[in-house]
């Protein structure tokens, strides 16, 4: 690269960071719960640009929570231990052989995977999942669905007592139930109760398209409850987007300020979205 050029590069990246300041005077002692889909985590590479991400927020004075799913990992165990499994309206059905495996993906690898990039960025990641100090009580959501819980009680205090310290939580959507047993929560409807318990500024849903798409395959950038019904009714939102639609809905209808659905493909999405003008995705409104 000719030197000029180098110089010009360097320009522009502190012009970006100078320009982020109103937004990082926005954000500042935020609380940011970021939910991390399967699909969204891709290579070692791509989890070191989010981790790195994390941290950023987190120096600046951000508040972030991360909440995982997994499904594409539960998937990769479960069909190496031969057991079958499927999905009714975007939830998996599970049983109590899947729901084993299920806690040993998702609060084992995937969630260990998340803190120790994070940490290795120089945060300060702190692994649970929804049993840990009573974080999420769940009921059952529906028989036909087996061990798939709801969240009815939300313990967030121990969140706060994170963030007093600058560490940063990163949860498995794993719940209690009030007579021993353990749920599996669809990750984005245990992001959208760890939001609400925690009256979250924002809800980032990271996802593996650019957004929620119409009939016609283009992203719609703003959606309000009505859309949603009307797009869910007609089959034009379907399979993994009725979760995050679902929660994006109840999250701004109950304290949540704002909630929007991003590719989490393209490098550095949660500052792009944060901290600068060019947010993409589709942006929920009650
Ligand atoms: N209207 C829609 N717009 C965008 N994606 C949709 C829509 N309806 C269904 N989908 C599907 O939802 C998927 C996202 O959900 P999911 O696979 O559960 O993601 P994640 O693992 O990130 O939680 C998309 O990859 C897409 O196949
Ligand atoms: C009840 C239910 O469906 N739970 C999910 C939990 C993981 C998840 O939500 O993973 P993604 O975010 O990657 O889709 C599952 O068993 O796959």
């Amino acid at each position: 690269m000719k030197k000029q050029d180098m110089n010009r590069d360097w320009i522009a990246t502190a012009e970006t960071l100078s320009s982020a300041l109103p937004y990082m005077q926005r954000y500042d002692g935020a609380i940011v719960v970021i939910k991390l889909g399967g699909h969204a985590m891709g290579s070692d590479e791509a989890m070191e640009t989010f981790a790195r991400d994390i941290v950023l927020m987190r120096q600046v004075g951000v508040n972030p929570v991360i909440v995982h799913g997994g499904g594409p990992m539960i998937n990769a165990m479960l069909d190496k231990l031969q057991i079958k499994s499927e999905f009714v309206n975007g939830k998996r059905v599970t049983d109590k052989a899947t729901m084993e495996v299920v806690e040993m993906v998702l609060s084992g690898l995937v969630n260990k995977r998340i803190v120790q990039a994070i940490n290795a960025q120089g945060g300060m990641g702190v692994g649970l999942s929804g049993k840990d100090a009573d974080l999420i009580t769940c009921e059952e959501t529906n028989p036909d669905l087996g061990f798939v819980g709801t969240p009815v009680e939300m313990n967030p205090a121990v969140l706060h007592h994170l963030f007093e310290n600058d560490i940063i939580p990163v949860i498995a959507p794993i719940g209690a139930g009030r007579n021993g047993e353990t749920f599996n929560i669809n990750g984005d409807t245990a992001a959208g109760a760890i939001a609400e318990s925690l009256n979250a500024d924002r809800l980032l849903l990271l996802t593996d398209v650019s957004g929620v798409k119409n009939a016609s395959g283009e992203v719609v950038t703003e959606l309000k409850a009505a859309d949603v019904e009307e797009m869910t009714k007609a089959g034009v939102i379907a399979g993994g987007m009725i979760p995050k639609t679902e929660t994006a809905l109840s999250a701004v209808r109950n304290g949540v300020r704002a909630c929007t659905i991003v590719d989490g493909r393209v490098p550095n999405a949660v500052l792009l979205e944060l901290f600068t003008d060019h947010g993409a995705g589709s942006m929920i409104r009650a």
